[in-house]
């Protein structure tokens, strides 16, 4: 990696707040040296890490705001440079003016991810960490909330740091032993290099589950509602989101438009979509709602098949609704509800039907009544293949899921070779590359602008 120092010399400044109103604004300021900066903002010099009462003033030096200047000298600061923090009034046009002040003073406006970005190349935080401050923001529950610092606060990147420091001690027995050509095989055994090796795949294993695990608290599930007109799609959503957010009639095709519903089942979100019935029409809009159905199955992790109960079904033929079934992709999770189980006297319960592969799972629930749903959830929870107990979850990225998922390939590949040490070493030296780039000691400069760009301004 070049001098970091080199590389990024420039005042940067952006808002640090939320856009809109709040008591307290921020502007953030990071820079190589920022001490004028601060005198001619405030007409003098911060102590270091003292909050300073102060007005913020212009060129003419009238006040733009009055609040609490705060300044870090580098290097103890969030990016390791200098940085200033302007506490003012939260309203959107003072924080402009505030901002406007500090370009006038030589600063320019951060990028997204920005202070993070120096803070990782300035090694206040590793990679993981520092997508551990985007995850932490952008957390939807508390469960991935609690994952993402613990992920901050190093957990994640120490797990790696673990498994890097047992490859390196085998790395550095098998290499030394190349130049005996003669002893290998004793050597793998002297060494107990298979039983390390072992170790090591254990553990990179538990941190793959645990990653998964994670990578469903981060994103969650998109749960689709899918069948014919009034077989109860829209009161299926109402009874899993615990309100009435979808309009419930009698009337076949009462919802036209997609609506989304974020929930969540024990910390796991679940994006559950209510979608148009599908059937012929020639109603024009109904016929857009019945298209963008299809665009949101195709999305689909998990389709929810509504089926009515009730004798008095609806107004599609058995034929039309075999057809939505072939229709429906493959690869995804399928569950059948069979709704209104109040009017032909069923009781709620879950089926297993034999003879597909994998069985398909039937629910019989009431949506209207409320009955079964709690089914409807415990199935959502087995397909997310949610086992996890909260503490040791990591909040993985897709990225992190790839290079573990590498490395473990790596491992495998040096299990098989072990006849010929060369080959095993090299495997070994893939798999240590691979978990480095979880901590970014070997990524490269437009991984790195993918990464932050995703954060948001004054990150
Ligand atoms: N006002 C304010 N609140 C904030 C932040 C901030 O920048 N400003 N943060 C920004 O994201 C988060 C806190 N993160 C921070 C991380 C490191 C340092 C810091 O000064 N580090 C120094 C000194 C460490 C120490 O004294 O122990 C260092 O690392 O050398 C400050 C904030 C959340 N709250
Ligand atoms: N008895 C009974 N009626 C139900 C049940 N679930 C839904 N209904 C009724 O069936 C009708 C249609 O329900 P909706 O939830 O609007 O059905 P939908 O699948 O969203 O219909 P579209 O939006 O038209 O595709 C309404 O009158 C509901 O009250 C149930 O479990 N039992
Ligand atoms: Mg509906």
């Amino acid at each position: 990696m070049q001098n970091p120092a080199a590389r990024t010399p420039d005042v940067i400044a952006a808002i640090a707040t939320a856009p809109g109103r709040g008591g307290i604004g921020v502007v953030r300021v990071s820079g190589a040296s920022l001490s004028e900066f601060a005198a001619a903002l405030c007409g003098r010099v911060p102590q270091p890490r003292r909050a300073m009462f102060s007005a913020f003033v212009d060129a003419a030096g009238e006040a733009i705001d009055e609040g609490i200047l705060l300044h870090f000298p580098a290097p103890a600061s969030f990016t390791g440079e200098d940085v200033l923090e302007l506490q003012g009034h939260g309203g959107p046009v003072v924080m402009q003016m505030l901002l406007a002040r500090c370009l006038e003073l030589g600063a320019r406006l951060a990028e997204p991810g920005e202070f993070t970005r120096r803070a990782f190349l300035n090694g206040k935080l590793d990679l993981a960490q520092a997508e551990s401050v985007a995850d932490l923001i952008e957390a939807s529950t508390a469960a991935a909330a609690r994952s993402a610092v613990r992920s901050l606060s190093g957990r994640f990147s120490e797990e790696i740091h673990r498994i890097v420091d047992a490859l390196i001690d085998l790395r550095m027995l098998v290499e030394a032993t190349l130049d005996f050509p003669e002893e290998e095989i004793e050597f793998l055994e002297r060494a107990r290099a298979m039983p390390r090796l072992e170790e090591i795949r254990d553990k990179l294993e538990s941190v793959l589950d645990r990653a998964r695990q994670g990578a469903l608290l981060r994103s969650g599930l998109n749960v689709v509602l899918v069948g014919e007109p009034n077989v109860g799609k829209s009161s299926l959503l109402n009874q899993l989101a615990g309100e009435d957010r979808a309009i419930v009639t009698d009337i076949a095709g009462t919802t036209r438009d997609a609506l989304r519903e974020t929930i969540q089942i024990e910390g796991i979100p679940l994006h559950i979509i209510d979608t148009a019935g599908l059937r012929e029409t020639a109603d024009t809009v109904e016929r857009i709602g019945i298209e963008r159905t299809w665009r949101e199955i195709e999305r689909a992790d998990v389709i929810l098949r509504l089926v009515d109960a009730s004798a008095a079904a609806t107004d599609t033929t058995p034929e039309a609704s075999e057809s939505i079934d072939a229709r429906l992709p493959r690869g995804v999770e399928r569950i059948t509800v069979v709704n209104k189980i109040d009017l032909a006297g069923l009781a709620a319960g879950r089926i297993e039907e034999p003879g597909e592969p994998g069985g398909r799972i039937r629910l019989q629930v009431s949506a209207k009544r409320g009955t079964g749903i709690d089914l409807v959830r415990a199935e959502l929870l087995r397909i997310a293949g949610w086992h996890a107990h909260g503490e040791d979850v990591i909040l993985a990225r897709e990225r992190h899921l790839h290079a573990l998922r590498a490395a473990l390939a790596h491992i495998e590949s040096a299990a098989a070779q072990s006849a010929a040490l060369e080959l095993f070493a090299e495997e070994l030296r893939l798999a240590q590359e691979s978990l480095g780039e979880i901590t970014g000691e070997f990524t490269a400069d437009d991984l790195l602008g993918v990464i932050f760009s995703r954060f948001c301004i004054g990150k």
